[in-house]
């Protein structure tokens, strides 16, 4: 598949992203320390600015948040990351910070716009209102209480212009955060039914529509995977094919429909009988075929003998006096034998079962045994 398509449909983990996101927000707190530090010394800030317990108890918070995160507790709540609740502690530390700084005040302000772009893609249009209203009446409390305290050292029109562009921004800000928020939600969802239609697509190409079992491409794919490795690893590798019998009477004398309900029948009947290492696929019409990787010929045959009498008791809603029956050929895999000779053979045990009678079982040999093991050293039944 294209790398980009692959990139696009890939999943990375919502919680690892999350993580990230903390990383993230940890390393913006630490410049801003760092930043801090340097204002106190250089006098841009209060000498007084507690910047280690500012910073301290943020650390202490964003560990808390991090370990919720990383167990999966947050997990339950609407917004895992809890960004909201780490926003709020970014909105009290700014404003503390806008405190104790002097002439940086108003440079400083963009830090409400900094702590705003972490909510813009996990926090749609109405929750953005919520941060950027509480960001300006955070520092609209500031302000105010400032001029409480210190109503001499305050300069209106100063303390009112920052107000307004801090309201403007904000208000910008909140427009185009929300119109970021959407354009990323809609691209998720894009990409959501990207995936479903590439695995849709996927299960077309691999399996049978009416039964659902894989088809015959993907087994004949997986055959000559398996029969490489078998070649290889000189491990067991047997095939059954199997053919329901009289199925043309059966849709000619109930129609369609009820053939169909009998594939499909066969089809989970089977699935629920054989073990999920074996490939089971619907070869055509009212033929399938199992691949037994691994298996030697007793458990094999074992397994398709019980298959065959389950599905013989089978008992169905447009005749349940009928019993259906089904003919097998089986055949164990001789060292270097390619995969249509391998099918050929099992097609032959095949044949005759069916002129054995049908609802029956025959086991294919091609070479003869040597000391009573096949070529391949699996025993091989006399049919
Ligand atoms: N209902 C239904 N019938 C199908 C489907 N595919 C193939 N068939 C029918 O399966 C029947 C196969 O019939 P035959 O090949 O004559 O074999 P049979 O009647 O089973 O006879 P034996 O194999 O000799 O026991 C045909 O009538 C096909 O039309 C399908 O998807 N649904």
């Amino acid at each position: 598949m294209n790398n980009n398509i692959k990139l696009v449909l890939s999943h990375r983990p919502e919680r690892a992203l999350r993580l990230r996101r903390q990383l993230m927000a940890i390393y913006s707190y630490l410049l801003l320390w760092a930043g801090t530090v340097v204002g106190v010394e250089i006098a841009a800030f209060d000498p007084r600015t507690p910047h280690l317990l500012i910073f301290g108890s943020l650390f202490a918070a964003n560990l808390v948040v991090f370990a919720l995160v990383r167990s999966g507790f947050t997990e339950r709540f609407k917004d895992p990351s809890l960004t909201m609740v780490q926003m709020f502690a970014g909105i009290v530390v700014i404003t503390l910070l806008l405190y104790y700084a002097r002439e940086l005040r108003g440079a400083l302000l963009s830090l409400y716009l900094i702590m705003m772009t972490f909510g813009v893609f996990s926090l749609d249009r109405r929750q953005q209102i919520v941060m950027a209203a509480s960001a300006q009446l955070s520092f609209t409390v500031l302000l105010v209480y400032e001029w409480v305290q210190l109503p001499l050292t305050q300069i209106l029109a100063l303390s009112l212009s920052q107000w307004g562009v801090l309201a403007l921004i904000l208000a910008w800000f909140v427009y185009m955060g929300g119109y970021i928020h959407n354009l990323q939600q809609r691209f998720r969802a894009q990409r959501e039914s990207l995936r479903q239609a590439h695995d849709r697509l996927a299960s077309i190409a691999i399996r049978d529509e009416l039964t659902d079992l894989f088809n015959r491409r993907h087994f004949l794919e997986r055959l000559e995977e398996e029969l490489s490795r078998t070649d290889r690893e000189h491990i067991p590798l047997h095939i059954a094919v199997v053919d329901l019998d009289h199925f043309k009477s059966i849709n000619d004398t109930y129609g369609h429909p009820a053939g169909d309900e009998v594939l499909k029948r066969f089809a989970a009947l089977a699935s629920q009988c054989l073990r999920r290492s074996d490939v089971l696929a619907r070869y055509g019409g009212e033929e399938f075929v199992v691949l037994f990787p691994q298996s030697d010929h007793a458990d094999c045959e074992a397994a398709m003998t019980r298959l065959k009498e389950k599905f013989a008791e089978q008992r169905y809603d447009f005749d349940p006096s009928l019993r259906i029956t089904l003919s097998c050929g089986l055949a164990g895999h001789h060292w270097g034998e390619s995969a249509l000779a391998f099918i050929e053979r099992a097609d032959q045990a095949l044949y005759q079962a069916k002129a054995a009678g049908r609802d029956t079982l025959r086991s294919s040999c091609a070479r003869a045994p040597v000391s009573g093991a096949s070529a391949s050293g699996y025993p091989c039944r006399p049919n």
